[in-house]
């Protein structure tokens, strides 16, 4: 998905904030933080619901495509989910589902509990907070304008946090992605590729996110920056309890982010398990054959139960 899509615009006025509404401090972990309660947060599980549900949905664009023809996929709280399929598959289809940017044709959509798309007012600005995007370009989803801090500080300004704490906030945000707080005064321009993607970062954790889309986060990326950010996501995710649906067409990345993957193909799910199984023994053809375009090996056939 293109980051000056539809998603990267609006995302990047929605997804910003203070985590004020859910009352957490996106550096703690979720056991040490007071106001981390998932049976009284009805957002967190509903009745014990998965936070991020997709039921059947169907997306079909004006003009006839079948972007998504009944994909179903659940998130728990600090879940990570891949999402893997080729170039038109319908991942940035499904990505725009969750976050409420297009409605399903046929099926739903839940967030804690609400459909994305159907949020109005001060709700949809709350549970926004909550559900955040990083884009796969951030050199196209920051504002040339803005110094890097100032892109951090306005999703701090929208969610609600005073004036006077939002320098010590995107501080703290920066040190939390690995950036030297220095580096808040300058403009995307003058920044690098994985610098700038831990800016995007870093203004997704400002709302004290539960749940983070990243689509296609490292593919703009050289494969040591592609590394760094991976392990960036990785730690983030164990010191904070956030859950991801992680979007990508390269398994071998999906792998080290994703405990549980989706195959998807022509707007189907063709195959989900196991992010390990789908690696050490994919069944459908097609899953094999992304595990070759990311490896260069040949992956064995999953076994099956009895010879024709
Ligand atoms: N706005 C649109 N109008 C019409 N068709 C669209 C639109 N956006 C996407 N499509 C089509 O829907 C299908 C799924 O597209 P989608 O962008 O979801 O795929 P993708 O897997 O994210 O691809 P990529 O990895 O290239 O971003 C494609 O056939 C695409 O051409």
């Amino acid at each position: 998905m293109s980051a000056e899509g539809p998603v990267g615009a609006r995302a990047a006025g929605a997804g910003v904030g203070t985590g004020r509404e859910s009352g957490r401090d996106p550096g703690r972990k979720p056991d040490s933080d007071p106001g981390r309660e998932p049976d009284s947060d009805p957002g967190t599980t509903t009745g014990g619901a998965p936070l991020l549900a997709v039921e059947r949905a169907v997306k079909r664009y004006p003009g006839g495509q079948l972007a998504l023809d009944g994909v179903s996929l659940r998130i728990a709280a600090g879940g990570a989910t891949g999402l893997v399929g080729e170039s038109g598959s319908g991942k940035s289809t499904l990505a725009r589902l969750v976050l409420g940017l297009l409605a399903p044709d046929a099926g739903t959509v839940r967030f804690a509990g609400h459909d994305p798309y159907r949020l109005r007012g001060r709700a949809a600005r709350a549970v926004r907070a909550r559900l955040q995007f990083v884009p796969q370009n951030p050199r196209g989803s920051l504002n040339p304008a803005l110094r890097a801090g100032e892109a951090v500080a306005l999703a701090l300004r929208v969610h609600g946090t005073p004036r006077p704490e939002r320098a010590e906030r995107v501080a703290a945000l920066f040190r939390q992605v690995g950036l030297e707080p220095e580096l808040a005064r300058r403009r995307p321009r003058e920044l690098s590729g994985g610098q700038l993607q831990r800016v995007a970062i870093a203004r997704a954790l400002a709302t004290g996110p539960d749940l983070v889309v990243c689509d296609e986060p490292t593919s703009a990326l050289d494969r040591g920056a592609q590394a760094r950010v991976v392990d960036l996501l990785t730690e983030l995710r164990e010191r904070t309890g956030l859950a991801y649906l992680f979007i990508s067409h390269d398994l071998a990345v999906v792998r080290h982010l994703a405990e549980h993957v989706l195959v998807l193909r022509n707007g189907r799910v063709v195959e989900e398990g196991p992010a390990a199984a789908l690696w050490d023994a994919p069944a459908d053809p097609y899953t094999r054959a992304l595990l070759a375009a990311a490896t260069g090996r040949t992956a064995p056939a999953a076994p099956t139960a009895a010879p024709p």
